[in-house]
């Protein structure tokens, strides 16, 4: 008898997850909050949670975090399970919440060297970690003030220092830039991309800015009421939905009449003198309409191109525009 040794066809690397969870519910009273949600993080990943206010982002992060219990489900952070192992998910995970953990009363490198004492590194260790997050985070100069004197856009800073003190393998980070003028918040977005580029920590962080994620995360899930309603990359969620198109506007209604019986199926807007014409947002699309336009001597005035956004995204799948909607519009002048 002769036997055939057959190699199993091998499989292509993945990445392991750094948090897993099946099922996660939470009530509060008969106020259901979160109803059953399933997530997969790749390990160095930038996860971005995505939701309006009192979509249960701050209920996810505390369940993953172990600060409060599910009332059901299942989850593993770091590899560990969330609440057999809660002690080692703590020790492989940082928090830094909306309440920031930063004392007013106490200088810049005393909240750090309060932070190294709490993960009872010595004193020499402390020293050297407090100065090299300092650096890292520009707040040197600012070691000795106390943290009463900071700006938002510092003491966010501090708070993330202080959460990287225990040195995490896992970062929550809820709703890190809120409140922040738009230049903290890219200097935080700048901070959070080094962390996982140079560091190849993972970060879970929520938000209401559609930008933030689109920005950051690598994967976005859309959180409402409770439930998510979508998961992807920005691309995949925006491909999901409908809604681009290119705008032309012409100079008078005579002209814009003459177009909107060339272009069909487009949708024609009297007051701002444009014709909205479906678009997949291609080179070939746009040199299309560009040909027709030249073809027929129908003159245009400007055009511009609309790939669907993350606000379009949330429109498409709540059927609500986003109550926080800041996306920075992803409109290119042609
Ligand atoms: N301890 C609690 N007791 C009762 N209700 C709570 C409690 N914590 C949260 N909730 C409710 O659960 C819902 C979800 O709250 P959660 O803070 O998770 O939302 P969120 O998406 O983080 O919102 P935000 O962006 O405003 O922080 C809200 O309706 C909130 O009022």
């Amino acid at each position: 008898m002769t036997v055939t040794q057959t190699s199993a066809p091998v499989a292509a690397p993945t990445r392991a997850s750094a948090i897993t969870a099946t099922g996660l519910r939470k009530s509060y009273g008969d106020k259901l909050v979160l109803d059953g949600i399933d997530l997969d993080i790749a390990e160095g990943s930038i996860f971005a949670l995505l939701g309006p206010n009192g979509a249960g982002k701050t209920t996810t992060v505390e369940i993953l975090s172990t600060l409060i219990d599910a009332d059901a489900g299942d989850a593993r952070v770091a590899g560990r399970h969330l609440t057999r192992d809660a002690d080692a998910v703590r020790s492989a995970i940082g928090v830094t919440g909306q309440f920031s953990a930063v004392d007013n009363l106490l200088t810049a490198e005393e909240n750090l060297l309060l932070m190294a004492d709490l993960h009872h590194l010595d004193r020499r260790e402390g020293k050297r970690r407090a100065r090299d997050l300092l650096r890292r985070f520009d707040l040197s100069e600012v070691a000795g003030k106390t943290a009463v004197t900071f700006s938002g856009g510092m003491r966010r800073k501090l708070d993330l220092a202080m959460t990287l003190v225990g040195d995490p393998r896992i970062i929550f980070l809820d709703e890190p830039t809120t409140g922040l003028d738009p230049r903290s918040r890219r200097t935080m977005w700048e901070i959070i991309r080094g962390l996982v580029a140079d560091d190849g920590v993972t970060i879970f962080l929520t938000t209401q800015y559609l930008e933030e994620a689109d920005q950051l995360a690598d994967r976005i899930a859309v959180l409402d009421h409770g439930r998510l309603i979508a998961e992807g990359t920005a691309d995949e969620l925006k491909q999901r939905i409908p809604g681009g198109h290119i705008r032309v506007r012409f100079a008078d209604s005579r002209v814009l009449d003459t177009a909107a019986g060339i272009f069909g199926v487009a949708t024609r807007d009297e007051e701002s003198l444009t014709l909205q014409i479906p678009s997949d947002g291609s080179i070939q699309n746009l040199r299309a309409v560009l040909d027709t336009l030249e073809t027929t001597g129908v003159p245009a005035e400007s055009l511009t191109v609309h790939t669907p956004d993350l606000d379009d995204v949330f429109l498409t799948l709540t059927g609500q525009p986003h109550p926080a909607g800041t996306a920075a519009p992803s409109k290119e002048n042609v």
